[in-house]
């Protein structure tokens, strides 16, 4: 830990140290007493910590679940975190038109459980929702399990209220679908991390609980099967597709070995890949229909070599944690090099192959990830760290990304993990422009240091 403080005060030089000042981090809870008049003024503490914060240059990490996986909400030295726990509460929830108003603090499997009592869902869903909250959500624009079927965090947010630095309340907490009064900022704070105002309310708009779900996991010979079979589930399962996931050998393998009670539905039990598919729909008899046709003329043109159409909600969720438990078994299993990356589907895969032939025995390179999305999650296990493997790793990993025009960072943020690495996704002026709007906006960069943006351009 030390030494990597020094790596990093070495790299960030002491400028910026002296100008976060002193002392302990210091964690503001905001608020203790939780009733929905005090949260109602809870933005205000937000909005006071800031301006405090702001006159005496003090840095400031907003925290909600701290589930990201890029550093984004860990302070590096001495910021003060705001944790926004304490603002958990539903300010509303219009049935008519599914738009539902709530603080930043709320945990997301707790929006979904309220929203299953009112009969509608969350446009979002990812493994990490026991604990991560919405306004790190949308902060961190999550992508998810079910972006394939209901899009961003960008079209989904109807509103938000946020807090700039200096303390000015952003009251954008619209619940409308339309409205082109001008530039429409709460996208700014969609994605930003942090590091342009602290998000404390957001409106969503959630799609209705549909009555027939199905689950299939399919193993397929090849990619080039895995990417046959998401054009046609486009084409033939149309409208009820709900998420196109995808694992390969490595992955299944990795699950199997390291999570209790997670076993291969397989008889054959190794598959090069494996594909999960779900649908949701309003009709019972005829998404199954549509769902067995497909798998049906799937296996005629040998796209799945093998498949199980979950029986019930029981084998579903065994399935769907399978995938969902990648990340907790790759913890299980040692050290770990994460990547995040979205490359044309077609690229996809060549990555972590070409991957595996340059590490060869020294790691256990797996991919999966959000196949409908073009969204691959690359992982290199190792037994431990090794500066050797890492110098393997990286830059080609960003180098082969960018040669594709793909995104170095698809749906986990950039945080302080990839922040000096954006150039490989972003032009030198797009870049210059975010600097500029983070000038703008949080001239004394108290906000959320050495994430998102690159120490070259911000320094
Ligand atoms: O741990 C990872 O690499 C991915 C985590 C998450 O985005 C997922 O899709 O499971
Ligand atoms: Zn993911």
């Amino acid at each position: 830990m030390m030494m990597m403080l020094d790596t990093l005060r070495r790299f960030w030089g002491r400028k910026m140290l002296y100008r976060m000042k002193i002392s302990l981090v210091l964690q503001i809870l905001i608020g203790c007493i939780n009733t929905k008049a005090q949260a109602n003024s809870f933005y205000n503490h937000v909005s006071q910590i800031l301006k405090y914060c702001n006159s005496r240059c003090l840095a400031v990490v907003p925290q909600g679940g701290n589930t990201g996986l890029v550093g984004g909400s860990v302070p590096v030295f001495d910021e003060v975190i705001v944790s926004l726990s304490s603002m958990n509460n539903i300010i509303s929830f219009d049935k008519v038109s599914g738009i539902l108003v709530c603080e930043a603090g709320c945990i997301l499997e707790n929006i979904m459980s309220f929203l299953d009592n009112e009969g509608f869902i969350m446009p979002l869903d990812l493994g990490a929702k026991g604990s991560c909250q919405i306004g790190g959500n949308v902060s961190t624009n999550a992508g998810g399990l079910r972006l394939v079927r209901y899009g961003s965090l960008h079209g989904n947010v109807l509103g938000v209220e946020a807090v700039l630095a200096n303390g000015t309340v952003l009251d954008m907490l619209k619940t409308l679908r339309k409205d082109n009064t001008g530039y429409d900022l709460k996208h700014l704070f969609i994605g930003s991390e942090g590091s342009l105002g602290i998000v404390t309310k957001v409106s969503i708009l959630t799609p209705p609980k549909l009555s027939s779900v199905n689950v299939a996991l399919l193993a397929c010979k090849d990619y080039s099967c895995c990417q046959k079979l998401l054009q046609e589930a486009k084409r033939k399962l149309g409208e009820i597709l709900s998420a196109f996931e995808f694992l390969d050998g490595q992955s299944m393998d990795l699950v199997t070995n390291h999570l209790e009670g997670a076993r291969n539905p397989f008889s054959t039990s190794h598959h090069n890949f494996y594909v999960l598919i779900e649908t949701t729909g309003s009709d019972e008899s005829s998404d199954k229909q549509k769902l067995e046709a497909f798998l049906l003329g799937s296996m005629e043109n040998e796209l799945i070599a093998d498949g199980v159409l979950a029986q019930d909600i029981n084998q579903a969720s065994t399935f769907w944690r399978i995938r969902e438990g990648i990340s907790e078994a790759l913890m299980k299993a040692g050290a770990v090099y994460k990547y995040d990356v979205s490359i044309p589907v077609e690229n996809l895969y060549n990555l972590v192959e070409e991957m595996r032939s340059r590490l060869g025995d020294a790691a256990n390179v797996i991919g999966y990830g959000h196949l409908g999305d073009g969204n691959l999650h690359l992982n290199v296990s190792v037994s431990q760290y090794d500066e050797k493997i890492l110098s393997q790793i990286e830059p080609f990993v960003y180098e082969w990304t960018s040669k594709k025009r793909g995104s170095i960072s698809a749906e986990h943020g950039v945080g302080l993990m990839k922040a000096n690495e954006i150039f490989y996704s972003q032009s030198h002026e797009t870049v210059q422009m975010m600097a500029s709007i983070k000038n703008l906006m949080d001239p004394n960069h108290i906000l959320n240091p050495y994430k998102v943006l690159p120490h070259s351009i911000t320094s």
